[in-house]
């Protein structure tokens, strides 16, 4: 049985989890803190941890970049997507209006992860625009926080499972700015991911250019261009070293024993770039077909 670290249950983590899991008998490991579903694998404590890296509306998750980067050395098995169908949660009870419906300025402050507050912006503009908002670690944790105050004026934003969990009302459904709210999971850890198979795979490398070097990302770039190698997404991001210094992530729709990538990525060493591989994996674009 695998052990497997996730964000608390309820949270879209922990929905998409399971659902790469599912039919699988796992022994999941929920903790309420980014850092520690990465440190649960990397202290070899769980086979994997589950990490939301790039959303439709909010684009990447800094944080956890910078924690597969910086912190961890933990390769990318798997990569999968799953819809971020997000609600606000309350009680209704404590919200209704003379005629039974829902007063929305009873709810003084909304709370839920930055990025599900992010995803509802419109929503949060037109229906709450009096109400503070506070970040916490996941969607599932805000619920929480709304459960364990009642009469606070609190609501929640996550997902309909959490709501069940906590005994708490959708207030409202589906409430992303966008109807296409998906999140891109990584699945990273030692051991390779074989349960289930994927025609398409993707290698992540981080690219970082040489100092005072005219045209070394052109150079970078053209390496994949001529070989007609194609790149799903490339994302700079600090080195954290010194001020002006980043480096690339790059998603390459290829495996790593494909012929042609060991020779592009010679090529970008060979102009004097360091290149880390993050992992070479199967990635599932739509989750209906996992
Ligand atoms: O808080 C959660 O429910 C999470 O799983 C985290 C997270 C994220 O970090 O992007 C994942 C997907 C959601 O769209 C919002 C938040």
């Amino acid at each position: 049985m695998k052990t497997i670290a996730v964000l608390p249950a309820g949270s879209v983590s922990d929905e998409a989890a399971k659902h790469l899991f599912r039919g699988e008998e796992v022994d999941w490991k929920h903790h309420r803190l980014i850092s520690d579903v990465f440190l649960s694998t990397a202290s070899g404590v769980s086979d994997y941890s589950i990490v939301p890296i790039e959303n439709t509306i909010e684009g990447s998750v800094s944080l956890h970049m910078d924690w597969l980067v910086h912190e961890v050395d933990l390769p990318i098995q798997a990569e999968w997507v799953y819809p971020s169908i997000q609600n606000l949660i309350g009680r209704a009870s404590e919200l209704k209006d003379a005629s039974g419906g829902i007063d929305y300025s009873l709810i003084t402050k909304v709370v839920s992860h930055p990025v599900a507050i992010a995803q509802c912006y419109q929503f949060l503009r037109k229906h709450l625009p009096h109400a503070a908002t506070e970040p916490v670690s996941s969607t599932a944790e805000g619920v929480r926080i709304a459960q364990n105050n009642p009469g606070a004026g609190l609501a929640a934003i996550g997902t309909m499972t959490a709501a069940a969990n906590a005994g708490l009302d959708v207030i409202a459904s589906a409430i992303t700015d966008h109807d296409n709210n998906y999140t891109r999971f990584l699945l990273v850890g030692p051991a390779p991911y074989t349960a289930r198979q994927s025609d398409s795979r993707k290698t992540s490398i981080l690219v970082t250019l040489p100092e005072d070097y005219p045209g070394a990302l052109h150079q970078v770039l053209s390496a994949f261009a001529w070989r007609k190698i194609n790149l799903s997404r490339i994302e700079s991001r600090p080195t954290k070293k010194k001020l002006g210094n980043y480096y690339f992530y790059i998603d390459i729709d290829m495996a790593l024993d494909t012929v042609l990538l060991p020779s592009a990525i010679q090529e970008i060493e060979a102009i004097g770039c360091h290149v880390r591989i993050l992992g070479s994996y199967p990635s599932f674009a739509d989750y209906k077909k996992l």
